[in-house]
């Protein structure tokens, strides 16, 4: 049997949730990424935290830190004493702009905890665990698997009532290679628990139509690279109407993403970066449609054609 390693990195991708009309069931990752050294210290110590790169000075270095944090719910999941631990952390993804970062933490610490500790939960039960974490399936299942992903309440809700834990089914969406994601992401930030506040607690049967519908259409758009079905399914009655107004310059970014020939536009996770979905033959004119719109608002925003990522959290050591 090998060893038991004791130093192990852990590289997590970004994601980004909803899609539009997928609010709190859809995700994919993209190809930007969050790295998490996990090595284990001597007996006497406690932990350690070691933050570098993007915005490294606005992620906390103390024990409320989200990877420590999720390395140590696995322990205690475990019913383990947790080890000192040196966390390093290497960010590559901006914080709090709706590009799954704090999924980034919750999967790198789950996963490190879990390999540190000998691997004794299979990666099905570290996403039961990263989904009851964050409290929603769709940033931390596509963090962990990699590619597009649904994820959707299973049958056996029971099996496991002591542990809380809720029984998720996740199915692969394949995503047409021609498809490009372009991500705008601003030089401001907006906290998911904000821009969930906005939301209203109830919904018409009308809206609760449309969005099954555009989901559904959503999927094959995705699947099939179908120009009319991507430019019809982009469209959301559940959240995106009330986050608008909290991201400044969005119709403008809107309309020039669409008019330089964009599928559509839509808040990427919780915002205020937006997504464009774009033929690959123009994401770079999109690119620079977007960049400018924004930059007329005096918003600075870093603006890529990215990819999706297909590994999803990657171990090495
Ligand atoms: N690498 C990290 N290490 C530790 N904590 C992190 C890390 N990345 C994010 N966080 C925590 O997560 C918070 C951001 O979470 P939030 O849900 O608001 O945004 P997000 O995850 O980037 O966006 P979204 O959920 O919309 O995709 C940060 O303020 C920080 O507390
Ligand atoms: N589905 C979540 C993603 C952000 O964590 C939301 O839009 O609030």
């Amino acid at each position: 049997m090998p060893a038991t390693p004791t130093t192990i990195t852990v590289t997590v991708p970004a994601t980004t949730a909803n899609l539009g009309a997928g609010f709190d069931c859809i995700g994919a990752a993209l190809t930007l990424y969050n790295q998490f050294k996990f090595s284990l210290l001597p007996e006497q110590a406690t932990f350690e935290i070691i933050v570098s790169g993007v915005e490294a000075d606005r992620v906390n270095t103390g024990s409320d830190n989200l990877a420590y944090q999720s390395f140590l719910n696995l322990y205690q999941h475990l019913g383990k004493t947790p080890p000192p631990v040196k966390i390093e952390i290497e960010l590559g993804v901006p914080l709090a702009r709706g590009l799954g970062s704090s999924a980034t933490a919750i999967v790198g610490g789950l996963v490190g905890a879990n390999v540190l500790a000998g691997s004794p939960l299979s990666q099905n039960e570290v996403m039961q665990c990263a989904i009851a974490l964050e409290g929603h399936p769709d940033n931390v299942v596509p963090a962990l698997l990699g590619g597009c992903r649904l994820a959707a309440t299973g049958l056996n809700q029971a099996s496991k009532p002591e542990e809380n834990l809720t029984n998720w089914e996740i199915c692969d969406i394949p995503w047409h290679s021609d498809v490009v994601p372009v991500v705008a992401i601003p030089d401001f930030e907006l906290s998911t628990a904000e821009a969930r506040r906005v939301l209203p607690s109830e919904y018409s049967r009308a809206d609760a139509i449309f969005n099954t519908a555009h989901l559904g259409l959503l999927l094959r758009a995705l699947e099939t690279g179908r120009k009319n079905w991507l430019q019809a399914s982009l469209q959301d009655r559940i959240h995106q109407p009330y986050r608008q107004a909290l991201i400044p310059g969005y119709d403008a970014v809107y309309s020039a993403a669409i008019a330089t020939g964009a599928y559509g536009m839509v808040i990427s996770g919780a915002g205020p970066t937006l997504l464009a979905l774009v033929d690959k033959s123009l994401s770079a004119a999109v690119v620079t449609a977007m960049t400018d719109a924004w930059q007329q608002h005096g918003i600075k925003a870093d603006v890529k054609a990215l990819q999706i990522d297909t590994k999803g959290a990657a171990i090495s050591s």
